[in-house]
């Protein structure tokens, strides 16, 4: 039997051990802080529950815009969040989810050993455990170790008042006023939250724009809505320091000036676990930002040991992470393999409103990496919106100029996220805008603007026609 071992029990590597396990390999999978990573218990998870809760009070911020009112004619207002019911609902819903994988990796049969494992070369795995240190021989090994929030050397997290988004969970009532440093996916999502929890958010933006990795029609609906919502949003603002001073904590930033709030959420990226790891003794390469380099099969530079997930850096999201692993196994357990495809990628940024992009983006466009006719249709018009108090986003959809192959798209509304899969099917399997929009949609619904996107972007024969 093929004995596979993973570091790592996040994304990455808890589904690389389910594929492993599936192919008759002798899978052994080491984690030290519990089963589905970073991903499951502070990350991914989490931020999705309590933004779940946000999207509720979204909702009743317009209930009177619909005609509802509540006691006293308080709106909105009269609800009162309770911040340690809020935080633990998020919290055992994480641990259940955990509890759940790992009770699945065990009925597959992988072995999961709770502790730190570090390489010893390219066939051996040592793992320091509560009982001493086990050592394991490997045929193959897979890294999936993920990464850790960055931290500004001036500003350091105390996980009281200046946090960083896996402390969050520990507070207990809202903050009075929180300044968010990071206007990234992270940054952009607590922030979006908080803010419909009742806080008053500052949100420092390095770049003239929140979201600069993000199709930039979509981060402008964003930034606009931020504002109207009393939200402020300081740009070109980057800061590089953080101090508690009595109740407030004060950023300061490189122009010299100082804001003041109550807390702070440093969300400036992350860096990878690679380090102390002994991969570079063993012989594995990494970037120079300390990320592991990999093929589209996720083989490192030693050719028994692979690597998934954010450690990589190739596209840091659970669902990437996971296609890593899975293709990892099938490569190193001889299945049939297709490499990663990352032009099939689709994603989400979960604020209000949701944006979700897949496959070719504005910017590829613009530089002129790949030529396409586009179409963007805003949602103020679509009657299902209107019914639901939406006014803003838009949907957009890019096609080859030669075929009306649809190769992208944008979706900015509320359940953008769920949207998004039928442009996501159009990118995968090379449906024409022709093909799409000759399928029904129901009246009314946000998917007929995805319909009359394609329909606008008819093939005439030689021309298409864009607007
Ligand atoms: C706030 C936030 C929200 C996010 N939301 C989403 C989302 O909505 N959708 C989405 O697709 N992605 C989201 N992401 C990204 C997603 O969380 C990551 O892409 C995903 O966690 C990557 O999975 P991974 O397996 O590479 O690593 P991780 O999930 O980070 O897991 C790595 C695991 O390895 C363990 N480990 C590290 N070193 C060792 C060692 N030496 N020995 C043993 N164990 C070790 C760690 O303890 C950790 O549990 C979000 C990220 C953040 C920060
Ligand atoms: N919904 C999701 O799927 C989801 C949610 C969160 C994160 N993620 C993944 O994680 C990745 C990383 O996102 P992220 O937001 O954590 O990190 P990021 O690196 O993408 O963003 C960090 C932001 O902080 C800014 N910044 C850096 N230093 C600063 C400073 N001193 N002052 C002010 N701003 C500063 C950067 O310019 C950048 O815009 C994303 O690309 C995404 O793939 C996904």
């Amino acid at each position: 039997m093929t004995k596979v071992v993973i570091i790592g029990g996040g994304p990455g590597g808890y589904e690389a051990a389910l594929v492993g396990s599936q192919l008759g390999g002798d899978v052994t999978l080491v984690e030290r802080d519990g089963l589905g990573g970073a991903a499951v218990l502070t990350d991914c998870v989490p931020s999705k529950t309590l933004i779940a809760t946000a999207e509720v009070m979204s909702t009743m911020e317009r209930a009177a815009e619909l005609g509802l009112h509540f006691p006293g004619d308080d709106g909105a207002d009269a609800i009162e969040v309770n911040m340690t019911e809020l935080n633990k609902r998020v919290l055992d819903l994480a641990h259940a989810q955990s509890r759940d994988i790992d009770a699945r990796l065990r009925h597959e049969g992988v072995r999961i050993i709770v502790g730190g494992g570090i390489l010893q070369g390219p066939n051996r795995v040592d793992v320091t455990t509560t009982e001493g240190t086990e050592e394991l021989d490997a045929d193959i090994i897979l890294l999936a170790t993920g990464t850790t929030p960055r931290e500004l050397p001036e500003a350091r997290c105390d996980g009281t008042r200046i946090l960083n988004w896996k402390q969050l969970y520990q507070l207990d009532a809202i903050p009075e006023r929180l300044i968010v440093v990071g206007s990234g996916v992270t940054g952009a999502e607590f922030a979006s939250a908080y803010d419909a929890l009742g806080c008053d958010v500052v949100l420092v933006s390095s770049r003239q724009q929140v979201l600069p990795g993000e199709d930039q029609d979509a981060a402008n609906v964003l930034q606009r809505a931020f504002t109207r919502r009393g939200m402020e949003v300081m740009s070109e603002a980057r800061a590089e320091s953080a101090r508690v001073e009595g109740d407030e904590v004060v950023v300061g930033l490189t122009d010299g000036r100082e804001v003041r709030g109550s807390h702070c959420l440093m969300a400036v990226g992350s860096i990878p676990n690679s380090a102390g790891l002994g991969m570079e003794e063993a012989g594995v390469t990494l970037t120079p930002g300390g990320h592991v380099l990999v093929d589209r099969v996720s083989r490192t530079s030693v050719r028994n040991i692979y690597a998934a997930g954010d450690v990589t850096g190739v596209f840091p999201l659970a669902s990437v992470a996971a296609m890593q692993g899975r293709i990892a196994m099938w490569h190193a357990l001889g299945d049939a393999v297709s490499p990663l495809d990352l032009r099939k990628v689709s994603s989400n940024v979960f604020t209000s409103p949701e944006i979700a992009t897949v496959g070719t983006s504005q910017k590829q466009v613009d530089s002129g990496e790949v030529r396409v006719a586009s179409v963007l249709l805003p949602l103020a018009s679509n009657a299902r919106a209107k019914m639901q108090g939406f006014t803003d986003g838009f949907v957009k959809l890019f096609c080859l100029p030669t075929t009306g192959i649809i190769v992208g798209g944008v979706v900015v509304a509320p359940n953008a996220s769920e949207l998004i899969h039928s442009v996501a099917v159009c990118v995968g399997q090379r449906v024409t805008v022709d093909e799409f929009s000759a399928s029904f949609t129901v009246y009314p619904s946000m998917t007929g603007s995805l319909a009359e996107a394609a329909r606008r972007l008819h093939h005439t024969g030689g021309e298409f026609l864009t607007s």
